[in-house]
C-alpha cells in the first residue's frame, strides 16, 4: 500500500506489471504454436473441399477421397475439438494465484494517485482537456488519456465526494467520446463501462447535476440505443430511494465543509499563488536583497566561499548554493530507500499519535548522521555556514514526493512543548538540503513572505523559525508545493534552540510581536 506517495514504490508497481506481461505472453506463445498447427490442419481440408466443389461426383467416387473423408470425420475432426479445448485450457492466467508474491496497489492507492491528478489540476489551474492529453503545461510528456480513462477518473472523484472535480472529467470524457471516429475498434463499448456511464447519470440526476447527466446520458444512448428502454420502465431498480440521496447529499456536504475549510481560506488561495509563481515580490521587497560570496563562520570558507542567496531578511530566509556532490546525493538516497515510509503528521495538539493523512503526501526515513561519512559532513557544513550549534538536532529525514507529492501550509516548529526535550529547545531553524531537481512544480512556498524557491539538485535551504527571544516566528509558515512533473527529494534538518546563546543572541527587546496576527488562519 502508498504506492503512490513516493517514486520508490511506483517502481514495484512497474515490476508487477512486467511480470504479468511477460507471463501473458508466455501464454499467448503457447497458444499461438497449437492454433498455427490449427490452421495448417484446416487449410488442408479446405483443399479437399475445393477439389470436391469442382466435381461432387468425380471426388467421390474416388475410394481414397471416401475413405479420408470418413476418416476425418470419425477421428480428425474430434482431435481438432481437443487440440481447440487444449489450448483454451493451456492459457493458464490467473492474476492472484500465479502472483501471490506481487504487489499490487490498493483502493486507497488508486484513490490517492487520482486525488494527486486533480490536486495538480486545481493547485496548478491546468486545463483538463491538456492534462488528458498528456501535456502538462505546455509540454507534452505522455499518451492521451482514453475516454474510459476520463470517465474511470471521474467516476472515482464522485465516489470520493468531490463533485467539482467529477463534473470536469466526466465532461471531458464525454468530450473526448464524441471526437472519437465512430470507425475505430473501441467504439463497441463493453458494457460495463456503459453500465457505469447509465448509473453515474442517475446520481448526478438526482443531485440535481442535470446538465452533466443529460450529456452522459446522450452518450450511453449512442453506444447501446436499446438502453431506452430501461428508462421509461420507472423500475426501482432505477430510481435509488429518494430519502436515501438526499442524506446522503447531506453527509457530502458536511464532509466537504469540514475538510476543505481551509481550502477555501484567503490563505491557501494565496499559498497556490505563490506555489504557480504568480505572486512576485515588490521591487521595495526585493531590493535589499543580495546574491553573495560569504565565508560563513569557518575561516577555510574564506579561500572557498559559500554563494548565498537571500530570499528574505525578517524573518532570515537564504539558499546556500552547491553544497552537495551529485554523487554523494545519489549515496544518500540509496541510504534511505530500504527506510522509507510513508510520512505523517500530529494528529491533534497535545496527541502524540501520529497518522497519515492527505495534508503531507511523501514518504521519508529518519537517518542517524553517524551512518555515514557525508552526514557528518552536512552537519559541518551547516554549522559552517550559519555559525548555529548542531548539538540538539533531529536525525536527517530524508523524504520523497511523488507526482501530486506535497506537504500543505506548516509550521515547522512544535506549539505544544511536550512535543521537544524542554533541555533541547524548540526547532530554532530548517535547514532543506534539496537532493534532486524537480521538472515542474515542487517549490518550497512561504505564503506569507510571498515567495516560493525551486529545488536545485546541492542546495540548502535555510531559516529561522523562531524570534531571536525564541518566541515562535508565525511568519515562517511554509509549505511543500504538488509535484507536478518529476520527483522531489530532500533531506531535512532540524536545529533546536538550547545551545545556541552565543550563535544568535537575542535582542535587547522582545521582537514577537510582529508575528503574532500570522497565527490565525485567515
Ligand atoms: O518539501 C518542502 O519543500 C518543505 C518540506 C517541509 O516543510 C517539511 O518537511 O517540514
Ligand atoms: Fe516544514
Amino acid at each position: 500500500s502508498d504506492y503512490f506517495s513516493s517514486i520508490t514504490g511506483l517502481e514495484q508497481l512497474l515490476h508487477t506489471e512486467h511480470t504479468l506481461m511477460s507471463d501473458l505472453n508466455a501464454q499467448l506463445a503457447q497458444a499461438r504454436t497449437i492454433l498455427k498447427q490449427l490452421e495448417k490442419e484446416l487449410a488442408a481440408i479446405e483443399v479437399e473441399h475445393a477439389l470436391a466443389a469442382r466435381g461432387t461426383e468425380n471426388y467421390l467416387t474416388n475410394p481414397i477421397n471416401i475413405y479420408r473423408l470418413m476418416k476425418r470425420l470419425h477421428n480428425d475432426w474430434s482431435q481438432l475439438e481437443s487440440r481447440a479445448q487444449q489450448m483454451s485450457s493451456q492459457i493458464h492466467f490467473n492474476i492472484t494465484q500465479q502472483h501471490y508474491e506481487l504487489n499490487f496497489p490498493s483502493q486507497e492507492d488508486v484513490d490517492g494517485a487520482a486525488l494527486a491528478l486533480v490536486r495538480l489540476q486545481s493547485t496548478y489551474k491546468l486545463d483538463v482537456a491538456q492534462v488528458a492529453a498528456g501535456i502538462l503545461n505546455g509540454i507534452k510528456y505522455g499518451t492521451d488519456m482514453s475516454w474510459q480513462d476520463c470517465f474511470v477518473l471521474g467516476q472515482q472523484l464522485f465516489e470520493m465526494e468531490d463533485y467539482n472535480n467529477t463534473k470536469v472529467w466526466l465532461r471531458e470524457s464525454m468530450e473526448r467520446l464524441r471526437r472519437h471516429q465512430p470507425g475505430q475498434q473501441s467504439s463497441a463499448a463493453e458494457p460495463a463501462i456503459v453500465n457505469s456511464m447509465e448509473t453515474v447519470a442517475k446520481s448526478l440526476f438526482q443531485m440535481g447535476d442535470f446538465d452533466t447527466a443529460y450529456e452522459l446520458s446522450q452518450r450511453v444512448l449512442e453506444l447501446d440505443p436499446s438502453r431506452i428502454r430501461n428508462w421509461h420502465l420507472g423500475d426501482k431498480a432505477a430510481k435509488p430511494s429518494s430519502n436515501q440521496g438526499d442524506e446522503s447529499d447531506e453527509d457530502a456536504a458536511a464532509q466537504l465543509q469540514q475538510t476543505d475549510a481551509y481550502k477555501l481560506t484567503q490563505e491557501f488561495e494565496q499559498y497556490e499563488k505563490v506555489c504557480r509563481g504568480e505572486v512576485i515580490a515588490s521591487p521595495a521587497q526585493q531590493r535589499p536583497l543580495r546574491c553573495r560570496y560569504t565565508h560563513g563562520h569557518h575561516a577555510y570558507r574564506v579561500l572557498a566561499p559559500l554563494k548565498l542567496e537571500e530570499h528574505h531578511l525578517d524573518p532570515l530566509v537564504v539558499t546556500f548554493h552547491d553544497m552537495l556532490s551529485t554523487q554523494k546525493i545519489a549515496e544518500l538516497r540509496q541510504m534511505a530507500v530500504p527506510h522509507m515510509k510513508r510520512s505523517t503528521v500530529n494528529q491533534m495538539r497535545g496527541s502524540s499519535h501520529r497518522m497519515k493523512s492527505a495534508f503531507r503526501v511523501s514518504k521519508n526515513a529518519w537517518l542517524a548522521y553517524n551512518t555515514h561519512p557525508t552526514m557528518g559532513r552536512m552537519l559541518r557544513d551547516l554549522h559552517d555556514a550559519t555559525g548555529l550549534d548542531m548539538t540538539y538536532c533531529e536525525q536527517l529525514q530524508v523524504a520523497n514526493y511523488g507526482v501530486g507529492g506535497h506537504y500543505e501550509p506548516h509550521w515547522d516548529f512544535f506549539r505544544d512543548t511536550r512535543h521537544y526535550p524542554a533541555e533541547e529547545g524548540n526547532r530554532i531553524a530548517t535547514a532543506i538540503f534539496y537532493l534532486s531537481d524537480v521538472e515542474q512544480g515542487g517549490a518550497t512556498a512561504f505564503p506569507f513572505l510571498n515567495f516560493a524557491v525551486r529545488p536545485q539538485l546541492g542546495n540548502i535551504l535555510f531559516w529561522y523559525n523562531l524570534h531571536r527571544s525564541l518566541d515562535m516566528d508565525f511568519r515562517t509558515k511554509h509549505a511543500g508545493c504538488p509535484v507536478l512533473k518529476g520527483s522531489k527529494w530532500i533531506g531535512n534538518v532540524w536545529i533546536h534552540s538550547a545551545t545556541q546563546t552565543f550563535a544568535r543572541p537575542c535582542d535587547v527587546y522582545r521582537d514577537n510581536e510582529i508575528s503574532e496576527d500570522y497565527q490565525i488562519i485567515k
